[in-house]
């Protein structure tokens, strides 16, 4: 498998009145096309800054960030993005919402092609029926919903989430999680995860990456070997022992990386 993206010892630090505030630390790491790879590690510690860096949004000081063998050097139109808060125009319907990026990479498609292709996405993500509502009528996880339909409607060559399922309450942010599997398996995308929460890091993704304190670098990668083989991925998988293994690993290296001793894993 290819490498889509390649971040070849990156280091940055940011200028600030106190001086420059060191983030990156000859970071390197790369995901395959069609791989999940979620990135966890301590607070503060750098993982937003790495986004912005495959996003084109910002340069490094030193170092290279690659894209489907292109250098990065300015936004790229390729990337699918979603946070945390998804900003929805609330002059829009939710169709509307989700088409905006067509209007930007593909002006040239037509009304209702855009529409049928925001409207299969929707469908998928169950919002159908909901696609003339207003971003204000539906609630916090139709919303992020939504917003992933909205980042992934131009097929971008990679999906770039930012804690995108952390506002939202346990029970539908383990909905959310397997709607991103669904997804993935109708239209399968290259995509990183920031994320706090061990569980959804090893549920979704194809390897979790532990960065260490700030500056960050690569301390650890885990290749989840997700119980059940291929297909989708069940949600009862995350109370194996397998999982529980996993999972200890690494909380432990998350205690690492905060410069903590490790502690008994508690199953
Ligand atoms: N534009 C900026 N200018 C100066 N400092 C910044 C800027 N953006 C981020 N920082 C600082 O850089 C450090 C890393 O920030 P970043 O948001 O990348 O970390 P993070 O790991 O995503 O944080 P969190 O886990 O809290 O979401 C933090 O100390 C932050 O305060």
């Amino acid at each position: 498998m290819t490498d889509l993206i390649e971040i070849k010892g990156v280091t940055h630090a940011y200028k600030t009145p106190n001086g420059p505030l060191p983030v990156l630390d000859n970071l390197t790491l790369s995901v395959p096309e069609g791989e999940f790879a979620a990135v966890v590690g301590p607070s503060g510690c750098g993982k937003s800054t790495l986004t912005r860096l495959v996003a084109g949004l910002m340069k490094p000081d030193t170092g290279e960030v690659w894209l489907h063998g292109e250098r990065v050097k300015s936004p790229r139109k390729t990337v699918g993005m979603a946070f945390q808060n998804p900003v929805m125009l609330e002059w829009r319907t939710i169709l509307q919402n989700v088409i905006l990026p067509l209007e930007i990479v593909a002006p040239s498609m037509s009304q209702p092609d855009r529409k049928a292709r925001a409207m299969e996405l929707l469908q998928l993500v169950g919002l159908d029926g909901f696609q003339d509502k207003r971003p204000s009528e539906l609630s916090g996880g139709m919303r992020q919903r939504a917003s992933l339909c909205r980042a992934i409607v131009h097929k971008p060559d990679v999906l770039i989430m930012d804690e995108p399922f952390g506002a939202l309450d346990a029970f539908t942010r383990e909905d959310l999680w397997q709607t991103m599997h669904a997804l993935r398996a109708k239209e399968p995308f290259t995509a990183v995860l920031i994320t706090h929460d061990l569980r959804e890091s090893v549920y979704l993704g194809d390897q979790v990456i532990v960065l260490s304190g700030r500056p960050a670098t690569t301390q650890f990668v885990l290749d989840v070997d997700y119980p059940g083989g291929a297909g989708l991925r069940q949600l009862e998988g995350l109370y194996t022992p397998e999982c529980a293994a996993m999972l200890a690993t690494l909380r432990e290296q998350i205690q690492i990386a905060q410069g903590r001793q490790p502690g008994p894993a508690v199953h």
